[in-house]
């Protein structure tokens, strides 16, 4: 198929496009789902949910979320299949909308995953299109390539959390970090999971609370501006990036330390679920990209 735009076009075959399972849309969608529920088994996270606790939410715990990811897999799968067909933002607009309505019904109404099935819901779209047009560099450059300038075209919600927190704060948010090629995923996330396995010697689970904590830290997480106003934010910020400043999972007792952020965000509700969904999408390119 002709690359979008008509300057994607590349001469070597992608790392992505291996002619084996694992360049089908199923497959994507997996990884998509796959990790969805990583991001879940990640404790402590501070003020999220997780295998242990469900941190400053009343209306959701792991077992939700695990449903909610297992539930959103058909549609991964069909935006990977819509992104190798080149598909236009309203086609895949309309696939993200058809998620989180099946999202709903699966929670009774609780929005587990909605920032997730926009951004992971983008990379398995442009995972889909690398697999078609033979693009060899990171999904999140296709992404602003392709749809980037559709993204910010299309004006912001009014009433959504992130709309009444982006006109209120002048923050971008989840689509502004989608049309920029997701930099908190590729500048932020992947080399806090690389120093995470060399600090903790190769302790997954560290390594994502590395991560985590490396997203809290830089992002303008529209979830704890909607809860906790600029000093909620700023509290956020600081915490992460002591924890990180002292040594972060290289010390022996890094889970107490993490422990204690986790508990200090649950007393104040404050709770980043935009870096939720960036780490997910951190281990999904890491799976896609290798
Ligand atoms: C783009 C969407 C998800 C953003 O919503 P909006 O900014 O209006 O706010 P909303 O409160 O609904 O969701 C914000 C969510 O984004 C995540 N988030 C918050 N801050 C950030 C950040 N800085 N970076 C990335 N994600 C973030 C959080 O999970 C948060 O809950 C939504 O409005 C939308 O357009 N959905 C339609 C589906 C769609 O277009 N799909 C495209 C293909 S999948
Ligand atoms: N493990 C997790 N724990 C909590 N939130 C997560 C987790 N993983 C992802 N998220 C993201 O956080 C968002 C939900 O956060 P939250 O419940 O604070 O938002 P809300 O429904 O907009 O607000 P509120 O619950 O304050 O009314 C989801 O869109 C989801 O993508």
């Amino acid at each position: 198929m002709t690359p979008p735009h008509g300057t994607l076009a590349q001469p070597a075959p992608s790392p992505f496009l291996q002619a084996d399972d694992r360049t089908s849309a199923r497959w994507i969608g997996h990884q998509a789902t796959r990790a969805l529920i990583l991001e879940v088994e990640t404790w402590p996270k501070p003020g999220l949910v997780s295998h242990i606790d469900s941190g400053a939410h009343q209306d959701m715990d792991a077992a939700l979320l695990r449903l909610s990811a297992h539930t959103l897999e058909p549609f991964f799968v069909a935006l990977a299949e819509a992104g190798a067909a080149d598909a236009g933002m309203d086609r895949l607009r309309l696939i993200g909308q058809e998620a989180e309505g099946a999202m709903r019904r699966a929670t009774g109404g609780v929005n587990t995953h909605r920032g997730a099935i926009f951004g992971l819901g983008l990379l398995a779209a442009a995972a889909g299109l690398a697999m078609a047009c033979a693009w060899r560099q990171p999904l999140g450059r296709l992404i602003a390539t392709r749809w980037g300038g559709e993204i910010t075209a299309k004006p912001q919600e009014s009433d959504s959390h992130g709309g009444v927190v982006a006109r209120r704060y002048r923050v971008g948010g989840a689509r502004e970090e989608a049309a920029a090629g997701m930099p908190s995923v590729y500048d932020v996330a992947r080399p806090a999971l690389a120093d995470g396995r060399r600090l903790a010697a190769g302790d997954e689970e560290a390594a994502r609370v590395q991560a985590c904590m490396a997203l809290i830290a830089a992002v303008d997480d529209s979830n704890l501006l909607y809860r906790g106003g600029i000093g909620g934010l700023e509290f956020a910020r600081g915490e992460a990036s002591r924890f990180l400043r002292d040594g972060g999972v290289g010390r022996r007792q890094w889970r107490w330390d993490a422990k204690s952020v986790h508990e200090a965000f649950v007393a104040r509700n404050l709770s980043p679920g935009g870096c939720a969904d960036l780490l997910a999408m951190a281990l999904f390119t890491e799976a896609l990209e290798t």
